[in-house]
Formats: structure tokens, C-alpha cells, sequence
């Protein structure tokens, strides 16, 4: 299948349901849950220190650094499957990526809180590819409070296999989250690559 863009004012976002067929998405969530040195890492949430709803790992080229939220995170090197898999991403999108963010979510009760990934070493238009294995959650997307008038909300399911591309001006005028569900749902990983300015 083929990305096409979904519209969204003053950003730019397109979408894949069928990137990974779902044969090819379920041996990669196998292998990944499997494989990965998964990592429950504190953040500072208020002042607080409490751990992060989800696991996360960090890979990427040396010298691919990644500060957020208090942490400084130096990237795994390349596993196989994710570095075939940045080569797809790249073809896809003409973009160049030289990390990713894995993040899996165990249950409906793990999730991430509205952001956007804007940090300065990403620069200002960064281009976010994002691959989902495994359950189908919402993602949803709000608009920053100074794009007036305010536009709509949007939600997207992200199912297995499918892969959502941000970039353009969409981390300057919107803030994404996965918000928890009540709904019994299975793991869901998800991949994000980014690339991250030396
Ligand atoms: O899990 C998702 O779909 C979103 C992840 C995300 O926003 C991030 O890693 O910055
Ligand atoms: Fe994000």
C-alpha cells in the first residue's frame, strides 16, 4: 500500500494502514518483544519522580543522543530487524532517520500523555515516522492553544502493520498522545523514527 496524506490543518500528516502486512507485523512484535532489553524508566512528572506507563528502548547510530524529560538516553546499536526496517521507512517517505523510540505499551492501562516531540535536537520540522505491531489503540491529535480558530481534535486507530508519518509543521501546531483504554487489549509496540541533529 501506499502513504496518502490525511488532512489536518497547518500540519502534515499521511498514513499506511498496510505497511507491514500482518503476517510480516506479527513475526516483528514476536521478535522485538522478545529480543529487546526492555527499560521502565522513571520520569519527573510535577516534581515528582514516578516510572513511565510503558517500556521503552533507544537505538540508533553512535553519537544519536535523545534528552527528554529529565533523561539522557544513548542509543543501542542497530539491531538487524530494525535497521532493514529504517531502510523501508526511508524509501517510503524520502526522509533519513538515525534513531528510533520503541515504545510498548503491555496493557490498555500503559499509554503516553499529550506532547509533542519538539525537542531542539529533533530541529523544527522533524519528520516522525511511526510504526505500530500489535493491538490497534487511538491515537489522538489536539490542536495547540494559539491555532486560532481552534480546529477539531482528530483520532486515529492504529492498527498492526500500519505506519503514520509526521512532519511539516505538525509537532509546532499540535500535541499527539495514546491515551489509556478500558478495553481489554493486547500489547501494542510501537516504533518511532526520528532523526536526531548532532
Ligand atoms: O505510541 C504512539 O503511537 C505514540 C508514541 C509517541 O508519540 C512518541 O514516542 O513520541
Ligand atoms: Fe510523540
Amino acid at each position: 500500500m501506499a502513504l496518502v496524506p490525511v488532512q489536518l490543518p497547518a500540519a502534515e500528516l499521511l498514513f499506511d494502514p498496510g505497511f507491514l502486512g500482518p503476517q510480516e507485523a506479527d513475526a516483528l512484535l514476536a521478535e522485538l518483544t522478545a529480543t529487546i532489553p526492555w527499560r521502565h524508566e522513571p520520569i519527573r512528572l510535577f516534581g515528582k519522580e514516578v516510572l513511565q506507563p510503558r517500556l521503552t528502548a533507544w537505538y540508533g547510530d553512535a553519537g544519536a543522543t535523545y534528552r527528554y524529560s529529565g533523561l539522557t538516553l544513548q542509543p543501542l546499536p542497530w539491531l538487524l530487524a530494525l535497521h532493514a526496517l529504517r531502510q523501508r521507512l526511508e524509501a517510503a517517505t524520502g526522509s533519513r532517520f538515525n534513531s528510533v523510540l520503541l515504545n510498548l505499551y503491555r496493557t490498555g492501562q500503559d499509554s503516553m500523555g499529550y506532547h509533542a516531540d519538539d525537542e531542539p535536537e529533533l530541529g523544527p520540522t522533524p519528520v516522525i515516522a511511526s510504526v505500530t505491531l500489535g493491538a490497534t489503540r487511538t491515537f489522538r491529535l489536539k490542536p495547540r492553544s494559539h491555532l486560532l480558530p481552534p480546529p477539531s481534535a482528530l483520532s486515529l486507530s492504529l492498527t498492526s502493520g500500519s505506519l503514520l508519518v509526521m512532519r511539516g509543521l505538525t509537532q509546532q501546531n499540535w500535541l499527539h498522545a495514546l491515551p489509556k483504554t478500558a478495553r481489554p487489549v493486547g500489547p501494542r509496540l510501537n516504533l518511532t523514527f526520528r532523526y536526531i541533529r548532532g
